[in-house]
């Protein structure tokens, strides 16, 4: 199994993560609160698509990375490998996804003598305190909603990004760095702007199990959801998420090229 695609992945999501986190956070207070603790989880979650998209579209079609150039997959292929790499990343990603979400939404001044500590100190301190008060599936809270919002929405990803290369590019080349850039960043763009709905589905159960509020499954928190708010709550952060889309995975994918161009 070619394992150059995991490292590419893992590197090329730390750099897109290090230019992604301020837009990340902006939503809330805070711009680099917490940047260690994504750099860790990236490695696992972006190696995780990257490699297993590439081998499944080695399965799938038996080209290698550096033969698709030459004999391209058709979408279909691309669009099932892009599935099959972002339901397995969503499973990986949730447990991160959820401390992120829960530190994130932390935003207590920082503690003034007398005043009561944080609930969550930290990334490891907050995933102790989940699983001692929820157990370990309490790390997976949301994981449903995450799956549901990654697997069609990755198959959407490299199926942008490989069409719009192609679209630039004449046949059998490889695309210019500009084109990867643009394709990329739309490709991220277009991945967020169909993944949005379901993402604020996901943070409100992750949020669940400490606000008051209890849903009682997916179907309950859209339900509810529309209910007070209305339609509109599914566009919640589309603008950010699509501004941050952009320049993330413009550089996850010129980097992600780079590094298995250069490893030949
Ligand atoms: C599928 N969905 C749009 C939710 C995520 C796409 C992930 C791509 C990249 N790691 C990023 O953070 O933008």
């Amino acid at each position: 199994m070619p394992a150059e695609e995991f490292v590419a992945g893992w590197i090329s999501g730390a750099l897109g993560l290090v230019l992604g986190h301020p837009f990340d956070t902006v939503k809330l207070l805070g711009f680099f609160k917490g940047m260690s603790f994504p750099i860790v989880s990236i490695a696992v979650v972006n190696s995780v698509l990257f490699g297993v998209y590439s081998n499944a579209l080695l399965a799938l079609t038996a080209t290698s990375h550096q033969e698709r150039r030459a004999q391209p997959p058709s979408y279909t292929h691309v669009f099932i490998a892009g599935c099959t790499g972002g339901f397995l990343q969503a499973y990986c990603l949730a447990p991160f996804d959820l401390i992120k979400v829960r530190l994130q939404n932390q935003t207590e001044p920082r503690a003034q003598p007398g005043s009561p500590p944080p609930r969550y100190r930290g990334p490891v301190h907050c995933a102790a305190s989940i699983f001692q008060a929820e157990g370990p599936r309490g790390l997976f809270r949301g994981a449903w909603a995450l799956t549901l919002r990654d697997t069609p929405t990755l198959g959407i990803y490299f199926v942008t990004y490989e069409w719009l290369c192609h679209q630039s590019t004449p046949d059998g080349q490889n695309p210019s760095s500009a084109t990867v850039l643009v394709a990329g960043g739309f490709a991220g763009i277009t991945s967020w702007v169909t993944a949005t709905p379901l993402d604020v589905i996901k943070s409100r159960m992750q949020m669940a199990g400490l606000e008051q509020r209890a849903y009682r499954g997916l179907l309950d928190c859209v339900v509810s959801s529309v209910r007070q708010e209305g339609l509109g709550v599914f566009f919640r952060g589309l603008t950010i998420n699509s501004a941050r889309a952009f320049p993330v995975n413009a550089v996850t994918f010129l980097s992600y090229e780079y590094l298995l161009h250069s490893w030949g």
